[in-house]
């Protein structure tokens, strides 16, 4: 009786659990061929139940976005009962539990994060998603101290494109936009603005701009668009807030406006590059050429076989030396013995 985790127990050394969530556990493995550390999202199949297709939503998006601001996925191991995806590093933890820890964030580091959410964000609506989940919560650290956008579950990739109105209620109360949280159909770039707009002000005040145990009574609140600004906030965030949390999303401010607001360019004097570093169409040539001599083939034939993107281990071992490129870290295969 092959068990669900013969496969991966072969190619990962499966280490602590660093989260359980509703119908998934996240444990630390170390990729053995490479000594690489990983994250593995384990979840039951059976569990799962009608939260299935939640899955299958989040493993497609996360194929189609791979970006430096996005927690990339390697690989996905698939058994009778169990899924296994195969997950980027992130150990320093949930930007929630930094917040919580720094009381708020002075504004030139909350301008630093949220340049990081603006790219992960733009770069996904280019692609023609939504996250439509967009909270403190889904947003993780690595080990460099660079902003990881997470669970994609929700996303939605209307096929009429972004302009496609949507009907699903989702996403966390206080972060969800006007439109939403009052049943209209809306559109879900627009309800990503407002819920960085809730972001924002939650790095810069270290609170909720809409909150109340009563969900009733906090959708109101989020309908009316008033909220609390703090003696410490200054006259540029006060304005970009206004622009994101306007309840009107046709005043909204847009994400061709966002990426040029001068609040997000004070300090920096450069656009957000919101482009992904690391698109699959274009193939890092080291890379290429350092599995080729790693599987003793042409770098034609590597290059094709890694192009397959099946997000099996090829898939693993190339996003690992990409990875390993830009953060200055050689990491070198070692050779069949
Ligand atoms: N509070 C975070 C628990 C979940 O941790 C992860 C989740 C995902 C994830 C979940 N969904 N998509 C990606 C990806 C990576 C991690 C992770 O590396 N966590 C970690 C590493 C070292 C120490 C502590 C925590």
């Amino acid at each position: 009786m092959t068990s669900d985790y013969d496969e991966v127990t072969q190619r990962y050394r499966l280490q602590e659990t660093v989260g359980s969530g509703g119908f998934a556990k996240v444990k630390l493995a170390t990729h053995i061929l490479t000594g690489e550390k990983v994250a593995i999202k384990i979840m039951d199949k059976r569990a799962l139940g009608d939260d299935l297709p939640r899955v299958q939503t989040e493993i497609k998006a996360m194929k189609e976005l791979v970006h430096q601001h996005i927690c990339t996925l390697y690989e996905v191991i698939e058994t009778s009962n169990k899924i296994f995806m195969v997950l980027e590093y992130c150990p320093g933890g949930e930007l929630f539990d930094y917040i919580v820890a720094k009381d708020r964030l002075k504004e030139d580091e909350a301008r630093m994060f949220f340049r990081q959410i603006v790219s992960a964000v733009a770069y996904i609506h280019h692609k023609g998603y939504a996250h439509r989940d967009l909270k403190p919560e889904n947003l993780l650290l690595d080990e460099d101290q660079s902003l990881k956008l997470i669970d994609f579950g929700l996303a939605a990739k209307p096929k009429g494109g972004m302009k496609e109105q949507l009907e699903t209620c989702c996403g966390s109360p206080a972060y969800a936009a006007p439109e939403l949280v009052s049943g209209k159909t809306y559109i879900g770039s627009e309800a990503d603005i407002w819920s960085m707009g809730v972001l924002l002000y939650a790095l810069l005040c270290g609170f909720l701009p809409f909150d109340d145990e009563n969900v009733a009574h906090l959708y109101k609140k989020i309908q009316k668009g008033e909220y609390e600004e703090p003696r410490w906030l200054t006259p540029g965030s006060r304005q970009l807030l206004k622009q994101m949390l306007q309840v009107n999303p046709k005043k909204r401010i847009t994400m061709k406006e966002l990426l040029k607001n001068p609040w997000l360019l004070q300090g920096f004097d450069v656009p957000i590059d919101w482009e992904s570093k690391c698109e699959k169409e274009q193939l890092n040539a080291d890379c290429v050429t350092e599995m080729a001599v790693f599987n003793n083939v042409s770098r034609k034939e590597m290059a094709s076989k890694i192009k397959k993107w099946e997000y099996d281990e090829t898939t693993t071992i190339y996003f690992l030396l990409l990875a390993n490129k830009y953060n200055g870290r050689t990491l070198r295969l070692p050779l069949r013995t």
